[in-house]
């Protein structure tokens, strides 16, 4: 006979917190959410922690170098998509890695040969008033002398005048050598009253630019997650297909952290992947998704370093209706966390676990946390921003960001889907869709934190592994939904005023 769970599996709507005492000291600003995200024994540290307990969503629409580099400027990780060539996804990271802090690659480059003109309508394509001039106009060509708006007046000068004939040469520039710090640099800019400090090697070729505006930025992001040679940690997702093709390519890109890519984790091709990886590389590798005790001890065993958990719940997933598996997300949580606190009680290894999907609120992360997940990720919510990879586009009188799910068409024109190789999409497991565009990550993200840290003092938690311990969850019934939100009142319409 089949097993039956007699509980229905519930999600995180269904579930409120109940505050606990808050004493003085429990305040947004005494709250840390410092999290592991690789396994550690009991008394060690993790090799790899996150500042915030945010990733994002290993999706074509989300995570690519950009993402990767925002986020974990703000203090936690992307997985860049694998859902593309290894070429290509091992060029992300290596962007992302290569990118150092404050120091920028060069995105405006000519050569001396181009004209006023072509000065221009570059400026106008990228929006940057600062363009090195190197010998092959590359960002890494050698450097003969830099351009910016005090350079040349559009008023007079001849839109065919020679770059060469009005830059500034690399003999009267300022310069740092490779090597030199951010502080270096940043007392280069400020003794020379420069706003950007160009860096080269010892022949001379243009390694980075450093702004002024990026040295002030740098400082004002404390959480920033940095490897030992101050470069951002990168996660990247693989499959179970190619990976002895796909890793091996990663890893020389410097990537940190992987993590399997799938819907369904619970599967010998998951068991031989983290194998091979494990006796083939050092660097740490996440597993999923499960939902349950038995698909979470079966991937620690394989050797996973942390597992997400999660199967339908995603804004963009139709898994649930298309193939009729999955599990509430909330249900799924709170049993492979209590399956993790007794895999931790009589091993001394703790498997951190990650909420994969579904978060709709931020009061979502909160009680994912308190549930026991020590990071989440998502999708949707990263989709909305700026950094995100994709189009905004204007849909009437609102902006919005497109975002599809690596379940859909859109996504899937990527090989290793097919299980047989060239047959053709059987059905999908994802939507293409729009979300509303939301503006900087940045500025979100802290919106969010601020939350996330005003609930904990609710329920007197400084930290993450304290609101796992202390936190007391109930459910709510249909109509105490009904009463959290406004009701009972008749809304103001903001046409209509009284004044
Ligand atoms: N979290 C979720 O609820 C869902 C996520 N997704 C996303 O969609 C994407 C695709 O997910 P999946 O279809 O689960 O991809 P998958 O690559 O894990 O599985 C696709 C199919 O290939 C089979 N397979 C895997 N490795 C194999 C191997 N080495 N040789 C032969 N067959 C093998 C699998 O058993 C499965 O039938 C992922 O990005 C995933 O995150 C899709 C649906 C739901
Ligand atoms: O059923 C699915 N079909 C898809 O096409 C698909 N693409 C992504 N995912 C999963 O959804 C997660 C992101 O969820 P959110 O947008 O809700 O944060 C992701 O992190 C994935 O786990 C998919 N699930
Ligand atoms: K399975």
């Amino acid at each position: 006979m089949a097993h039956y769970y007699m509980e229905p599996s519930r999600t995180f709507s269904e579930f409120l917190l109940v505050p606990n005492l808050t004493t003085k000291e429990c305040n947004p600003s005494n709250v840390t959410l410092k999290t592991p995200i690789v396994k550690f024994k009991k008394g060690e540290k993790p090799a790899y922690s996150l500042n915030i307990p945010f990733s994002s969503a290993v999706m074509q629409a989300v995570s690519d170098e950009r993402m990767a580099v925002a986020l974990a400027r703000s203090g936690g990780i992307s997985f860049i998509f694998g859902s593309q060539s290894v070429e290509s996804q091992a060029a992300m990271v290596r962007k992302a890695k290569s990118y150092k802090a404050g120091f920028v690659v060069s995105r405006s480059n000519l050569m001396p040969t181009h004209t006023l003109r072509d000065v221009l309508d570059l400026k106008e394509r990228t929006g940057h008033s600062t363009v090195a001039i190197t010998s092959d106009g590359s960002a890494n060509g050698k450097l003969l002398g830099i351009v910016t708006g005090r350079d040349y007046r559009i008023s007079r000068d001849s839109l065919t005048k020679k770059v060469s004939d009005f830059m500034t040469p690399f003999e009267k520039l300022v310069y740092g050598k490779s090597g030199i710090t951010l502080s270096e640099a940043n007392d280069l800019i400020w003794d020379h009253k420069l706003n950007c400090l160009p860096v080269v090697d010892a022949d001379n070729n243009l390694d980075y630019l450093v702004f002024r505006k990026d040295y002030d930025e740098h400082k004002e992001n404390p959480s920033e997650l940095l490897d030992a040679n101050k470069s951002y940690v990168v996660g990247a997702g693989i499959n179970t297909k190619d990976y002895e093709e796909r890793v091996p390519a990663l890893v020389a890109a410097g990537v940190d952290v992987l993590v399997i890519d799938s819907s369904d984790g619970y599967s010998e091709w998951q068991k031989d992947t983290i194998e091979y990886v494990k006796s083939n590389f050092d660097v740490k590798i996440g597993a999923g998704n499960v939902v349950d005790r038995e698909g979470f001890l079966y991937l620690v065993e394989a050797g996973a370093d942390f597992i997400k958990v999660g199967i339908g719940g995603g804004s963009i997933c139709i898994t649930r209706e298309q193939k009729g598996i999955g599990r509430g997300q909330a249900s799924a949580l709170i049993e492979v966390a209590a399956a993790r606190d007794e895999y931790y009680g009589h091993t001394g290894i703790y498997v951190p676990i990650c909420s994969d999907g579904g978060i709709v609120h931020d009061y979502h992360i909160t009680l994912a946390l308190a549930m026991g997940a020590d990071f989440v990720m998502m999708g949707r919510y990263f989709a909305r921003f700026d950094e995100s990879p994709t189009r905004k586009l204007k849909v009437g009188n609102n902006f919005v960001k497109e975002f599809w799910g690596e379940g859909s068409n859109r996504a899937r024109n990527w090989e290793r889907y097919d299980t047989g190789g060239k047959a053709g999409l059987m059905f999908e497991e994802g939507v293409d869709s729009y979300v509303p565009y939301a503006g900087s990550l940045q500025e979100n993200l802290g919106k969010t934190i601020h939350k996330i840290k005003s609930t904990m003092c609710n329920c007197g938690s400084l930290t993450i592994a304290e609101l796992q311990k202390n936190a007391r969850i109930t459910l709510v019934s249909a109509t105490s939904i009904i009463e959290g939100g406004a009701h009972d009142v008749i809304l103001k319409e903001n046409s209509i005023t009284g004044e």
